[in-house]
């Protein structure tokens, strides 16, 4: 039997909601799940690595990558450009492997429409407050105020798509929001990998149903 494809797990929130730092948790949690490297064109910020965080990049090799249709999706996001690249989520998903993705709406919405969408579970984040957001992208300590402001004017931008996603966690608690999400997670790779089996079950009982009837 082909194996079955790997799942897609999306992660979009507006900024500060907290996506990358439940992506990190998810990561550690379960090591076979792939997390896809976005190529950017934002400058690092202090701390993340190249390749690991981002493939940082410039504009031009960025706009090559997308005419030789080698991102997956990409989106203009703040004045810079993100991008997911093609090849490893391909191969990791052939091989069954889980793949996570920390994207804007914009992303979410161009895989959910892709060859790919029916093998993706979306799930969006939403702040406690406006106020609790602004908190987090401040505390963060990464951005400068007028990044901040940036950041927080297009955040309805992005809640906005809040109901295009399968499901839709409010992060107040952290350790409560890692725990539904690792539920989410479990519940969807359960349904998948019955399936099939249960398809096979059905007809079973369905023939054996018809016999005593009859
Ligand atoms: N469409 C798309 N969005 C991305 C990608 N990578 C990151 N983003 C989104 O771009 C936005 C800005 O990301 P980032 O600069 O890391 O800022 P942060 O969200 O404040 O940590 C966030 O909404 C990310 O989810 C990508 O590959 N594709
Ligand atoms: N549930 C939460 N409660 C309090 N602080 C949080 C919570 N989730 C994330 N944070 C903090 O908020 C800041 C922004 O989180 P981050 O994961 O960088 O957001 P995003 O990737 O969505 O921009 C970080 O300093 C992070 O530690």
């Amino acid at each position: 039997m082909a194996q079955r494809r790997g799942l897609l797990i999306i992660l979009s929130s507006p900024s500060g909601a907290g996506k990358s730092t439940l992506a990190r948790r998810l990561r550690d949690w379960d090591s076979c799940i792939l997390f896809s490297v976005s190529a950017t064109t934002r400058p690092p910020r202090p701390g993340e690595q190249d390749g690991v965080d981002y493939a940082f990049t410039d504009e031009q090799a960025f706009k090559g990558q997308v005419a030789d249709g080698e991102m997956l999706e990409h989106a203009h996001v703040f004045g810079n450009w993100y991008g997911s690249p093609r090849a490893p989520v391909q191969a990791a998903i052939e091989e069954g492997q889980d793949v996570l993705f920390d994207i804007d709406w914009q992303g979410a919405q161009q895989i959910r429409n892709s060859a790919l969408g029916q093998h993706t579970l979306s799930i969006f984040l939403l702040p406690p407050s406006i106020s609790e957001l602004r908190r987090r992208l401040e505390s963060r300590g990464q951005d400068t105020s007028k990044t901040i402001a940036r950041r927080m004017q297009k955040s309805w931008d992005e809640i906005s798509h809040w109901d295009g996603y399968d499901f839709v966690l409010v992060n107040d608690d952290l350790d409560h929001t890692e725990e539904r999400l690792k539920t989410i997670i479990t519940a969807t790779r359960l349904r998948r990998s019955q399936q099939p089996d249960l398809i096979g079950h059905v007809r079973r009982l369905q023939a054996e149903f018809e016999e005593q009837q009859s």
